[in-house]
């Protein structure tokens, strides 16, 4: 039976894993780190713009419930803003504003031309029906028109949030604009502008990182074994990429339940197998286990690809892995981050890690501009150049200044903000040091 009240969880927010106080401490280390002053941080410590919007849309039994939705705009010194949107119980202002401000890094550390924005609406999308979803996304999009454009800020699927929802919400916005503006989002159906390309991106990039990372670190990826948490959009396509590569994926997991098969699991259908709308629990062809298990297997590679402050101090303190390739936004907390790097664990930080959603987008946004499209191997083989160049500027930062790569990767995407900050004049040579 369909619920009728559309209560949703409480928001978490105790300091340390509050991800907009996490990003700030983070970012207030690594601008120290490039020697600049605390001006820098003052201007990038809050995003320039952050609405919120009530969202009524009646339910399927005639009830009015009234949903929360943000949109986070961080910073346009770059480009236009840009970044996904989410629909999840956990959704509220901090996290928004947490996620628009690591866009800003990831589009910088790729150098794209591009600010980082982030919006979220506050359900659980699970709980509603086919057209109460339209309703809310439609009804969103309404909400946000005032302050989003193709050239002001450029909305993309994140968490929940897929081509179909993209669709809707495109058809919403040309509705009211009265005539098609495809380059308005990222991530729609290819029929109407979509990119070649756009849905397998973001895996794909994760594994670049990880060919990449593997190499620094000495393993052998046709072989080696990987565990990922998260089997949506992003845990789903790293699993087929690792897979071609010949890597062992032993254990995966959603919201719901996670399985094990030490020989492997077989990644092709396990996808067909979820492409039907099953969870991970329901798979027949491999060992249960459950979701802490996941953390305590010994494999070389590990891949959150689900939702925040996942490794912590309790979980970071039992994996044994070579590799932790940050495929979710801000999946680590920061005393999960200190022990994983006091084991000598690669982190490949999501800024980094992930970027190849905001790439290929990147690249949706510029076919749509000028309204010519690319084969998907053009796609694929921009998107690996970017993300091997992003690797390795953060790797020389890493080798330059003896830090980890998280902070490498933080002052990567700093040093170009910073740069672009200046030829706006917007700081001076005095007020950098
Ligand atoms: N979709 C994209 O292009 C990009 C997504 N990301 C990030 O990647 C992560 C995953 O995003 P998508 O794959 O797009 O979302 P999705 O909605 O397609 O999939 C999310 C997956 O995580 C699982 N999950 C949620 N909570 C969980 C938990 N507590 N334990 C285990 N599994 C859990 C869900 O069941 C689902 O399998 C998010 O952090 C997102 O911000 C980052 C860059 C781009
Ligand atoms: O594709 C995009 O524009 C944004 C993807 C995104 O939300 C992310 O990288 O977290």
């Amino acid at each position: 039976m369909k619920p009728t009240t559309y209560k949703v969880e409480a928001d978490i927010l105790t300091h340390d894993k509050n991800p907009y106080e996490m990003v700030k401490e983070l970012l207030k280390d690594s601008i120290s780190e490039l020697n600049l002053s605390e001006n820098i941080y003052h201007m990038i410590k809050k995003p320039m713009r952050v609405l919120e919007v009530s969202l009524p849309v009646r339910m399927d039994n005639g009830e009015i419930h009234n949903f929360t939705g943000f949109r986070s705009q961080h910073l346009d010194v770059l480009g236009p803003t840009k970044g996904g949107i989410r629909f999840h119980p956990g959704v509220h202002a901090d996290e928004v504003k947490a996620l628009s401000i690591w866009m800003s890094l990831k589009s910088a550390i790729l150098d794209l031309p591009l600010g980082g924005g982030k919006g979220g609406v506050k359900v659980d999308p699970s709980r509603l029906s086919e057209r109460e979803l339209e309703e809310l996304s439609r009804t969103y999009i309404r909400k946000i028109t005032p302050i989003i454009g193709p050239q002001k800020d450029i909305p993309a699927p994140d968490v929940n949030t897929n081509p179909t929802v993209m669709g809707w919400m495109i058809d919403e916005y040309d509705k009211l604009r009265g005539y098609n503006i495809p380059g308005m989002l990222t991530g729609k159906p290819l029929v109407i502008g979509g990119s070649h390309g756009r849905l397998e991106a973001t895996g794909r990039g994760v594994v670049i990182t990880i060919r990449e990372a593997a190499n620094v670190v000495g393993v052998q990826l046709n072989g080696a074994s990987a565990a990922l948490q998260g089997f949506g959009n992003v845990g789903s396509m790293t699993a087929k990429f690792l897979h071609q590569l010949g890597v062992k994926v032993v254990a995966v997991s959603d919201v719901n339940g996670a399985i094990y098969k030490k020989d492997g699991l077989p990644v092709p259908d396990l996808i067909e197998f979820t492409s039907r709308g099953k969870s991970i629990a329901e798979y027949r062809k491999a060992e249960p286990i459950r979701h802490e298990d996941l953390f305590r297997l010994p494999v070389d590679i590990f891949v959150p690809a689900a939702i925040e402050n996942q490794i912590t101090s309790e979980t970071a303190t039992h994996m044994q892995v070579k590799i932790v390739a940050e495929a979710a936004n801000g999946p680590t907390t920061p005393e999960g981050n200190r022990i994983l790097e006091n084991k000598g664990v690669f982190i490949i930080p999501d800024i980094l890690c992930n970027a190849g959603g905001v790439t290929v987008s990147y690249f949706e946004w510029v076919q749509n501009e000028m309204n010519y499209y690319w084969k998907e191997e053009e796609v694929n083989q921009k998107l690996e150049e970017r993300m091997v160049e992003g690797f390795y500027n953060v790797l020389k930062m890493r080798d330059q200044k003896r830090v980890h790569m998280r902070k490498a990767a933080y002052m990567v995407g700093l040093k170009r903000i910073v740069e672009a900050f200046k030829a706006r004049g917007w700081v001076k040579n005095h007020d950098l040091y």
